[in-house]
C-alpha cells in the first residue's frame, strides 16, 4: 500500500488560527528560508542546521532522512519553537520563528502535535487519561484523575482511541500496552490538540517492523483524513518510501535531497547514506561528475502540491546541492 495522495485545498479560503494570525488554506504550513542553527560559538561551535530552505504544503507527509547527527531532531525542535534559529527565518502555521516572542511560540506549540521516539506516556495512568492530557494546553489549571477532565474532552479522547484502534484498552494502565500500542496512544494524544502540523521524531525507532508499519500507516491515514501536514524523521528508508509523499534528506545540517517518493527508487535514496560513508564531498563530487546527481533545488511551483503520482523524479534529479 502506498501513501494516499495529499489533498489540495482551496487556495483562496482563509481560516483564523488560535493565535489570530491568518493561515490561508493552501498556503505552505512550513516555509523555511535559510534556517540555520549553530550550537556554541567560536572554533568549537557546531553547525547543526545549515541554511535550510523548503516549503511543506497542507496535507503533505514528509519523511526527514539522514544519518545520525545530520540535524533532523534539531530541525524539528526549531520548527516547534523549542530552539531559536541562529540565523535565517522560517514561518510555521503563520508564525515567524525568528521574530516570535515567547507567548507566540507557546501558542504555536499548542497547534503543533509532537510524537516522540519514547512515547512519553505516563505509565501509571490509564490510556484514556493519557490521551486527555493532549487537551491540557486548552484547559485552565492542573488536572488530577480522569474525572477532572470535562466530559467533552473525555468523549473526544475516546473517539481518538477508536481512531487508533485502541478503545478497548481505554481503562488499562498505559505501561501495560506494547510499544506499538503506546505509540498509537501518543498519536491519539497529539491529535487531541487538533494540530495544524504533526511533527514526529523517529516515532518508530524503538518498534518492531510490524508495529512500525502500523504506526506509519496510522500517521498517513490521519494526515489524509484531516488534511494534516506531517513531518517525520526516520531511519527506515522503506517506510519513508511507502508512507511519505516526499523525502527530504539532510547531511551535516544541509538539505541534499528533496524528492517525491513516487517514481524514486530505493537505491537513489540510499545514496544519501552511502555517499556519506564514502566521504561526503568526494561522493557528491563523483556523482555530479558522472551526471548521476544534478544539484538544482526542487522547483515545485508555488500553489501546487508536489503530486507523487505526477512526479518523475529519477536518480538524476534526487539530489540538491549539498555544499
Ligand atoms: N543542545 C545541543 N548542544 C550542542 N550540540 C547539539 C545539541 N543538540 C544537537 N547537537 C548536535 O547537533 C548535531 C545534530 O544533532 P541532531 O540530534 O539534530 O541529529 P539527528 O539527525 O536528529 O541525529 P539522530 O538521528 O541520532 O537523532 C549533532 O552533532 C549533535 O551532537
Amino acid at each position: 500500500m502506498t501513501a494516499p495522495a495529499p489533498t489540495a485545498t482551496a487556495a483562496t479560503s482563509a481560516t483564523a488560527t488560535a493565535t489570530g494570525s491568518p493561515v490561508t488554506a493552501g498556503e505552505p504550513v512550513i516555509r523555511l528560508d535559510g534556517l540555520t542553527k549553530r550550537f556554541g560559538t567560536g572554533a568549537d561551535s557546531l553547525l547543526a542546521v545549515d541554511d535550510v530552505s523548503f516549503e511543506v504544503r497542507p496535507g503533505e507527509v514528509v519523511a526527514l532522512l539522514g544519518l545520525s547527527g545530520s540535524g533532523k531532531s534539531t530541525l524539528l525542535s526549531l520548527l516547534d519553537g523549542l530552539q531559536a534559529p541562529t540565523s535565517g527565518d522560517g514561518t510555521v502555521l503563520g508564525t515567524a520563528l525568528a521574530r516570535a516572542d515567547r507567548s507566540e511560540l507557546r501558542a504555536l506549540r499548542r497547534r503543533i502535535g509532537f510524537v516522540f521516539q519514547q512515547f512519553h506516556l505516563v505509565g501509571r495512568l490509564s490510556v484514556l487519561e493519557n490521551v486527555c492530557t493532549g487537551a491540557l494546553g486548552s484547559l485552565r489549571g492542573p488536572r488530577l484523575g480522569l474525572l477532572s477532565y470535562p466530559r467533552a474532552v473525555r468523549e473526544r479522547a475516546l473517539d481518538g482511541l477508536e481512531q487508533v484502534g485502541l478503545a478497548a484498552h481505554a481503562f488499562q494502565r498505559a505501561d501495560t500496552l506494547s510499544g506499538g500500542q503506546q505509540q498509537r496512544v501518543a498519536v491519539a494524544r497529539a491529535l487531541m490538540q487538533e494540530p495544524g502540523l504533526l511533527l514526529a521524531d523517529e516515532p518508530v525507532a524503538s518498534l518492531d517492523p510490524e508495529s512500525s508499519a502500523q504506526v506509519m500507516r496510522l500517521l498517513a491515514r490521519v494526515a489524509q483524513e484531516r488534511e494534516l501536514t506531517v513531518l517525520c524523521s526516520l531511519h527506515q528508508v522503506d517506510l519513508a518510501l511507502s508512507w511519505a509523499h516526499r523525502i527530504i534528506g539532510l547531511r551535516a545540517g544541509r538539505v541534499v535531497m528533496d524528492v517525491a517518493t513516487e517514481g524514486i527508487d530505493r537505491a537513489t535514496v540510499m545514496r544519501l547514506y552511502e555517499e556519506v560513508a564514502a566521504g561526503s564531498a568526494e561522493g557528491v563530487a563523483a556523482a555530479v561528475a558522472t551526471g548521476s546527481a544534478v544539484p538544482p533545488r526542487p522547483t515545485a511551483a508555488p500553489g501546487s502540491l508536489p503530486a507523487p503520482a505526477a512526479a518523475s523524479a529519477t536518480a538524476s534529479s534526487a539530489f540538491t546541492k549539498g555544499d
